[in-house]
């Protein structure tokens, strides 16, 4: 079979431009392997499991942050074609991404574990496939499984589609059966790519990554015309010019290649060191002669959740921020700004597009540059409009504007899907209507899963609510959510104080109803990890300048010297020294001396959850 690595310009018809979609786990990444294999890509003995899936968190947690495309040589009835496979992350946090990537191929493999179902994250992308009117393919996954009931989930997916169950295809990615027939499928089915080779080039930026040795990779799909390498190109939304240094495709390592045509996907390099100017969704065009009107849809990377990050340890503060500058250069979504905090000295103030993005984020920080850090509990975005009509944007609970008269509070709301077998419905109805959840409607997928929408405001999704549902469903539900604008909203800040002085990073934007359980949580675990001095320390919760909780640390009077009777000075004189040690590890509030270790662990239970654990969605 001929391979086309050195080939350049392949006409479009050869083309076929792909992704494949799915819930988490359902097998994409192992489909993807045995594509890499079947196409004689990747050799046997080169295999190793989730070849496309780059980064070692990847690999440890199995989930597909960034993209990846590779491209796959295929024949049809005695014909060579080009395949281009493009990974797409499926996970909530990088929609935006996962929606870059679809608009860069035709068709879409939506695939869906024969022993489990369609599954929350199944539909959100399904969804987003259809809205760039891609060429669906539904394909069941590990029919091996004993587990598996293809017959009742290619109906439930026939259903949701609208085609005959005759037409879902059955694989197993794991032992390659049904999968050199799905390439087959993918060829017959998926329409090649349209483009207008004479037009100025156009393509579109669908990912982009920063390598230490060759600086920013960016991922490219050409809608028309070419990219040819030594020419200058433009980024159209920033009108930045760059010279191109190489452009390549991947099959499965980079390979330089004489330029992309109508349809192709491949790479570019231009030297530039920061991803922020290579940026997802971009269109790239020529600097002389260059396209007048972008492609559509660019759109800011927008930080969703907030989040104080510390250093353990003071005197890494300054470690944190490069990490934090190298980890940017790659991660155009992440943003940051220095903050201190009375409890927890010096840190940074970080944007994520959701939870899972601050955990990876966090847990890169702590695994390549083995920092030790403690996070604030994560916070969204709010705008407050005051009384005299000005409007604050609060991401951070200190930034609320205290003392001044509020007319109106806006926080963001998201479209939340739960599916779970319909003996959970009760459950999952309860947990949401105390999140303050809105029912927007509920389907039957089949005769015992549903799927219910509902409304819920990011803040209260950001909290536990992932936990609690997993534990009210055993482990049955899956959740997607979604940006779905924004509502007004009775929320307070929520202050605590130690002996009349705030401990900002105890500081939380509630709603009023929800005040009061926060305020006492927060007081009687404080009292509870904070040592007796030798005065009463009272803790107070309040709105503003009312109280609404409170719990006393009652006096006690500590004397190091009291166990050495007897007049041995230098014991006398260790036992002081040890005292003053102890005491640099102190936090003063107001008067009182707090170990650093009892804000940590205050705040690392009121955390979304244990780190590294729970990445999965
Ligand atoms: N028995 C069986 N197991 C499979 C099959 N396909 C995938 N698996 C297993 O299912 C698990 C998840 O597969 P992945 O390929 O990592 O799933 P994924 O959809 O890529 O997951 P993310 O990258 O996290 O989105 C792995 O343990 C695979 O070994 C299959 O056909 N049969």
């Amino acid at each position: 079979m001929t391979t086309f690595a050195d080939t350049t310009f392949t006409p479009p018809e050869l083309i076929r431009n792909f992704c494949i979609i799915a819930h988490i786990d359902h097998g994409k990444s192992t489909l993807a392997d045995r594509m890499l294999q079947l196409t004689g890509v990747v050799e046997e003995r080169a295999m190793r499991a989730q070849y496309l899936d780059r980064m070692d968190i990847e690999r440890e947690r199995g989930i597909t942050i960034k993209a990846q495309n590779v491209r796959l040589p295929w024949q049809v009835d005695g014909q060579d074609h080009v395949l281009h496979l493009i990974d797409t992350p499926g996970h909530v946090d990088f929609t935006y991404e996962v929606s870059r990537a679809l608009e860069a191929c035709e068709g879409a493999i939506l695939l869906v574990d024969a022993a489990q179902g369609i599954e929350a994250q199944t539909l959100a992308n399904l969804y987003l496939a259809l809205d760039k009117d891609l060429h669906i393919i539904p394909v069941l996954n590990k029919i091996d499984l004993p587990a598996a009931d293809p017959d009742k989930y290619a109906a439930e997916l026939a259903n949701i589609i609208g085609c005959d169950p005759g037409d879902v295809l059955r694989v197993s990615a794991k032992t390659g059966q049904g999968v050199k027939e799905l390439l087959d499928e993918a060829v017959r089915q998926i329409p090649p790519p349209q483009g207008d080779p004479d037009a100025p080039a156009r393509a579109m930026i669908f990912d982009s990554v920063y390598d230490t040795y060759r600086g920013v990779v960016t991922y490219i799909r050409v809608v028309d015309g070419k990219i040819t390498p030594r020419e200058r190109i433009r980024m159209m939304s920033t009108g930045a010019t760059h010279e191109l240094l190489e452009v390549g495709i991947i099959s499965p390592e980079p390979k330089p290649c004489a330029g992309l045509g109508v349809g192709e996907v491949g790479y570019l390099i231009t030297g530039v060191k920061d991803v922020r100017q290579s940026r997802v969704g971009d269109t790239v065009t020529r600097e002389r002669h260059g396209a007048k009107v972008p492609l559509t849809g660019y759109r800011e990377p927008k930080p969703m959740v907030f989040s104080g990050l510390y250093p353990l340890d003071g005197s890494d503060y300054p470690e944190l921020r490069e990490a934090l500058e190298k980890l940017q250069l790659n991660d155009a979504a992440l943003t940051f700004e220095p903050e201190t905090s009375v409890a927890l000295g010096f840190g940074f103030r970080c944007g994520f597009l959701g939870l899972l993005h601050l955990e990876i984020t966090r847990d890169r920080l702590e695994r390549e540059f083995g920092l030790d850090l403690i996070s604030t509990a994560p916070n969204v975005v709010y705008r407050v409009v005051l009384e005299d009509g000005s409007e604050h944007v609060v991401t951070n609970p200190s930034d609320w504007p205290g003392g001044f008269k509020i007319s109106e509070v806006h926080e963001p709301l998201s479209k939340v899907t739960v599916i779970a077998p319909a003996e959970f419905i009760g459950a999952i109805m309860e947990l949401c209507q105390s999140k303050r959840g809105q029912l927007l409607g509920m389907d039957y997928l089949s005769e015992d899963r549903v799927e219910l929408r509902y409304h819920l405001p990011l803040a209260e999704i950001i909290f536990d609510f992932f936990d609690s549902l997993k534990s009210r469903t055993r482990g049955y539900a899956s959740l997607d959510y979604e940006e779905a604008g924004t509502q007004v909203a009775d929320l307070v800040k929520v202050d605590i104080l130690l002996q009349g002085e705030p401990v900002d990073a105890f500081s939380a934007i509630v709603h009023k109803d929800a005040a009061y359980g926060y305020g006492n949580k927060m007081a009687s675990r404080l009292r509870e990890l904070i040592p007796r001095q030798q005065f009463e320390v009272p803790i107070q919760a309040a709105i503003g300048a009312r109280i609404i909780a409170r719990e006393t640390i009652r006096a006690m009077r500590k004397d190091v010297l009291a166990k050495c009777y007897g007049g041995d000075i230098s014991r006398k004189r260790k036992l002081l020294e040890k005292q003053k040690e102890g005491k640099k590890r102190m936090k003063t509030v107001g008067r009182v001396e707090v170990p650093q270790e009892a804000f940590v662990a205050a705040l690392s239970t009121s955390e979304p959850g244990d780190k590294g654990g729970k990445g999965k969605k």
